[in-house]
């Protein structure tokens, strides 16, 4: 019997898992120190002498065998030293540092390193996730130590059916793919944004139970536009300009070809691609591929559940969301992302001919029908100039005044533009049509969010409600009272629409799936909950919520006759299942990390 001290005992016993399922033994083809160096396999100095045995490790370990439950609290020693001896050195260099720390476990032992990661995930994910990995990105060719998933570079067109083959697993059922355009709101990254892809999956076997064998991260490396990083001489990818045009979508085309060949029902996940690409990708292949984009598709989801919490935080009906004034700042792929799915849910809600009050800016200000040049992406969301004119406002106008004259009931940020919701616009927030106004600062990471929450507290008033896209601490608003910070963050969302895919079988991930995504999500929060501001819940019940919104997508498929079932389960007993058996299936295929006794096969 094992004993462990503290904290690291408690949540080790707090997040036992849910899953029934006990792993079977884990084949494996290597022997000796291969496996010692194979993260997937290896359990450091906890492999049992049997075991040691039969896989040629005697004499290559330590004799003594340490349990999981001891490797487990070793780990969290050394991690909180750490903490201790960074305290006082800057945010920056103490974040890499913990970064650094878990990224050395990652590459050693990934069952050890998934179970710390469960176990803790609300210290965690803003070191592996938003905002650390942001850093890490920018960081990332000094970081490289050893390379993580895989990279398809320009120079490899022509070669990708035969690369794709390259990857060890045998079975890959979800990928995230980047092209380094759009990393967070810190612009092109090129190769360095394989980060991303490396952290939503961290995000998909901690939250979704996808098995760490079975994912892929991919950077499609077209070169990059960034100067700074074409002159850098540690620079690790394609010294070129990107690629543009027909030349890029070919190279996209011969990846999303060569994947398909290969595991024909793997998800693929676009992630951080510039706007431009992120659409035209999303039109070109959501029909033949199963595939979505996180930042348009899921970041509308989460966004969309989070402003209906607003409604109900007004103690108003949900159908009065089609009333609801709401300012969105950044009309890229992720604003305009969330309009979309915004105005579907107003004319659910309203018919066909409702007029949602919705009012976007870019960079040029509020965007209006007499802008000359407009994307064809906004233009559906550009107000009639007559219609703005009888609120004193005209094309272009500045957010201060768009604020002032609107007096929204919403306030949202997905611009990338740390501090634009200054103190002026913030206060002008007071004058909001709504009792409780809500202030949503999406973008990411930390010092891209457009106010911080302390301020949004300070400026806005204290009976606001507050989202942002990366992590802020509940504010102290004196007298024993707290200002609550949401998370808006897809996180709540991509890996039950990865995990619901994948066990529904389906070939194509439909609006109706996202939309049961995100109405699962906005139904999870209690009318207590919504009473004190939480329009999402704890990031450490991120399990239980990605089960939910798995089972709502699974049953989405199933009533459009998409699922096509997984495994051994078929649509028939998909559709058999009731609402609760669909959560408990979703829940017994998620994996989790323990020691599966391993076998050596030739
Ligand atoms: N919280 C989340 O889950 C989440 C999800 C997706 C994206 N994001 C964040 O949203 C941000 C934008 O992402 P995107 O993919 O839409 O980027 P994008 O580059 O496609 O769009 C940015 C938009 O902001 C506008 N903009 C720039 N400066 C502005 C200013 N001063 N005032 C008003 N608008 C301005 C630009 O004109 C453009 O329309 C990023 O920081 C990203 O990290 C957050
Ligand atoms: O990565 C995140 O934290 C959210 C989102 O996908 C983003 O691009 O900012
Ligand atoms: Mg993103």
């Amino acid at each position: 019997m094992w004993r462990l001290a503290g904290s690291a005992a408690s949540n080790l016993r707090r997040a036992r898992p849910f899953s029934t399922c006990i792993p079977g033994p884990c084949i494996v083809h290597k022997r000796g120190a291969d496996i010692l160096h194979d993260p997937w396999f290896n359990k450091d100095t906890g492999f049992p002498l049997t075991e040691r045995d039969r896989l040629g490790l005697r004499g290559l370990l330590p004799p003594r065998v340490i349990s999981f439950e001891q490797q487990y609290v070793r780990f969290m020693e050394s991690y909180h030293s750490l903490e201790k001896n960074t305290r006082g050195q800057p945010e920056g260099f103490v974040s890499l540092a913990k970064w650094r720390i878990l990224n050395r476990l990652h590459d050693r032992n990934e069952t050890l390193y998934y179970r710390v990661l469960i176990d803790n995930i609300e210290d965690f994910a803003p070191i592996i996730y938003t905002p650390t990995v942001g850093l890490v990105c920018q960081n990332y060719s000094g970081l490289f130590r050893r390379p993580r998933g895989m990279y398809f570079s320009a120079k490899d067109k022509g070669e990708m059916m035969s690369m794709i083959y390259n990857w060890p697993a045998h079975q890959v059922d979800m990928i995230v793919l980047t092209d380094g355009s759009r990393i967070l709101g810190l612009g092109d990254l090129g190769v360095q944004g394989i980060g991303i892809p490396i952290g939503k999956l961290d995000m998909y076997v901690a939250a979704a139970g996808i098995n760490p064998q079975r994912i892929l991260p991919v950077m499609l490396d077209v070169g990059t536009n960034n100067q700074k990083l074409l002159e850098d001489r540690l620079y690790l990818g394609l010294r070129q300009p990107r690629l543009e045009g027909e030349e890029y979508l070919s190279i996209v085309d011969e990846f999303m070809e060569a994947v398909h060949t290969r595991w024909p029902k793997a998800i693929v996940q676009f992630e951080d691609f510039q706007m431009k690409w992120a659409f035209e990708t999303l039109q070109r292949y959501r029909k033949r591929f199963c595939m979505f984009n996180d930042d348009i598709q899921g970041t509308a989801g989460v966004a969309l559940a989070g402003l209906l919490g607003t409604v109900r935080t007004q103690g108003r009906p949900l159908a009065d969301f089609a009333n609801q004034k709401i300012v969105v700042v950044g009309a890229g792929s992720a604003g305009l992302g969330v309009l979309n799915m915004a105005v579907q849910a107003v004319k659910r809600m309203a018919g066909a001919d409702a007029n949602p009050q919705f009012f976007l800016l870019d960079k040029d200000g509020l965007i209006t029908k007499a802008r000359r040049v407009i994307d064809p992406a906004a233009a559906p969301f550009a107000k009639a100039p007559a219609e703005i004119e009888k609120l004193g406002l005209m094309e272009g106008a500045n957010l201060i005044e768009v604020v002032k004259k609107v007096k929204p009931h919403v306030l949202l940020g997905l611009s990338g533009v740390g501090g634009v919701f200054n103190e002026e616009v913030l206060k002008a927030m007071r004058e909001s049509d709504s009792t409780k106004p809500a202030i949503f600062a999406m973008s990411n990471p930390t010092m891209n969010a457009e106010c911080a929450a302390v301020d949004a507290f300070k400026h806005a008033g204290e009976n606001i409600v507050f989202a942002s896209g990366s992590p802020f601490k509940n504010v102290d608003l004196g007298n024993g009272k707290v200002g609550h910070v949401n998370q808006a963050n897809n996180m709540y969302l991509f890996p039950g629409i990865g995990l619901g895919t994948l066990l529904s079988g389906a070939r194509l991930i439909s609006d109706g799936m996202l939309q049961a995504a995100s109405e699962c999500l906005a139904s999870y929060i209690t009318d207590d909950e919504i009473q004190r501001g939480v329009l999402y819940p704890p990031i450490g019940s991120i399990r239980d919520i990605t089960a939910e919104v798995g089972a709502a997508v699974i049953r989405a498929a199933v009533a459009e006759e998409l699922a096509e079932g997984h495994g051994d389960i078929g649509p028939r007993e998909l559709r058999q299942m009731s609402e609760e058996e669909t959560v408990e299936h979703v829940k017994h295929n998620m994996w989790f990390p323990v020691y599966s006794p391993l076998v050596h096969e030739k």
